[in-house]
């Protein structure tokens, strides 16, 4: 472990990938422009972990960590690693405003999680009014802000954002974005598993939403080739991955929902959007956008990610029968909440 943390540290140092160990988009740094990230829920289960990987990141300057508790702890705790971003905690509304301005990024895992047997949507009723504020406070302190959005249900508070932007005067659809990032960190862990292919090189798109059917992983598209991965396999892959949050949630009994996969894929997103920003070119996601690809307004898809945020939505590619099926059967559900989320704000 003592290798490891020193292989960070000489990584960061460098601003390279000094280890094999290491994601390598994350210690890139071709150039480095001052950037600010703000985290909005940044004591929380997400929050903290993730707080900790932006301040890894060479690629922020600043890193607003904004909740309404407990901030100034994580800010200290923090801001004491020895790298390049400079941290400050802000706590309670009235500090809103000075954690969001001048932000480039604005990462958002604020609101409550999930416990067994609950659904997605069955936090909407307390994280709507959530997002709803935050996003008001972003129009006003950072209307230009790239906005990552984690917190669930994410098919809903996107298109709450949406709305709350567009009510502002500040929408810009190409600055919002859903994280599903989660989804293909788990796609991509169990196609390797099964197919027994090295993880760190396989790529899966995953589309159209994030809650139970809506997350469609697409296994024919998935690099490298396995041929030895049956009709049935491939089922039971979708399905693992469709319920990969619940699977979390049940193993936690009661103790929320995924926090540190979640932070890692949070930090993964933030890092390809700051990339985008700096001019970085090739930046691929896979993200919740404002989308003409299908009928739906918004719709999860691979997106390149530049200067201005999202550049182009990329189109599905070629799907399996089992994938067109999935895809005509997500469709119902991902409206409806998509609807909920915009009449939401339209009434409150
Ligand atoms: N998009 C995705 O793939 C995933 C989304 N999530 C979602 O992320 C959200 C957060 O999850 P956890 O971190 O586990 O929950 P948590 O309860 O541990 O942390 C949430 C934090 O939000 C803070 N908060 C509440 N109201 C706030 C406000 N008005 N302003 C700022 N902060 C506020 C709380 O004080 C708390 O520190 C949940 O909605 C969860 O469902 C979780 C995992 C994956
Ligand atoms: O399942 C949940 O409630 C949290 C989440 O979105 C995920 O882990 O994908």
């Amino acid at each position: 472990m003592g290798a490891f943390l020193r292989s960070v540290e000489t990584a960061l140092r460098r601003g390279g990938a000094a280890s094999s160990h290491l994601p390598r988009r994350f210690f890139s740094v071709e150039s480095s422009p001052e950037r600010k990230v703000a985290v909005l829920g940044a004591a929380g289960g997400i929050g903290q972990p993730l707080a900790l990987l932006m301040k890894l990141n060479p690629l922020v300057s600043s890193l607003a960590l904004y909740d309404i508790a407990g901030t100034p702890g994580v800010a200290a705790d923090v801001s004491h690693i020895n790298t390049r971003a400079q941290v400050a905690g802000f706590m309670g509304e009235e500090q809103l405003g000075k954690a969001l301005e001048g932000s480039d990024v604005v990462i958002i895992p604020a609101g409550v999680p999930r416990k067994p047997g609950m659904t997605r949507d069955d936090l909407f009723n307390i994280n709507a009014g959530i997002v709803k504020s935050l996003c008001t406070a972003i129009a006003k302190y950072c209307p230009n802000a790239l906005v990552n959005m984690i917190s669930n249900p994410v098919n809903s508070t996107v298109p709450i954002a949406a709305e709350v932007f567009k009510k502002a005067g500040t929408y810009d659809e190409k600055k919002l974005f859903g994280v599903t990032t989660l989804d293909v960190v788990r796609a991509k862990t169990f196609y390797a598993g099964k197919a027994k292919v090295p993880v760190e090189e396989v790529d899966v798109p995953v589309v159209g939403g994030h809650a139970g059917i809506t997350i469609l992983p697409l296994f024919s598209q998935a690099t490298p080739v396995s041929n030895a991965l049956t009709d049935e396999d491939i089922k039971a892959l979708t399905k693992r991955t469709q319920d990969g949050g619940t699977e979390v949630v049940e193993a936690k009994a009661g103790k929320g929902s995924a926090t540190l996969s979640m932070a890692y894929a949070g930090a993964i997103f933030a890092d390809a959007c700051l990339k985008g920003l700096n001019g970085a070119p090739d930046i691929v996601e896979c993200s919740f956008v404002q989308s003409s690809i299908t009928e739906l307004p918004f719709f999860a898809s691979k997106v390149r990610l530049g200067k201005n945020g999202a550049e182009e939505v990329l189109g599905l590619g070629s799907l399996s029968d089992y994938e067109k099926q999935g895809l005509e059967s997500l469709k119902p559900e991902l409206k409806s909440s998509i609807e909920k989320g915009i009449k939401f704000v339209q009434e409150n």
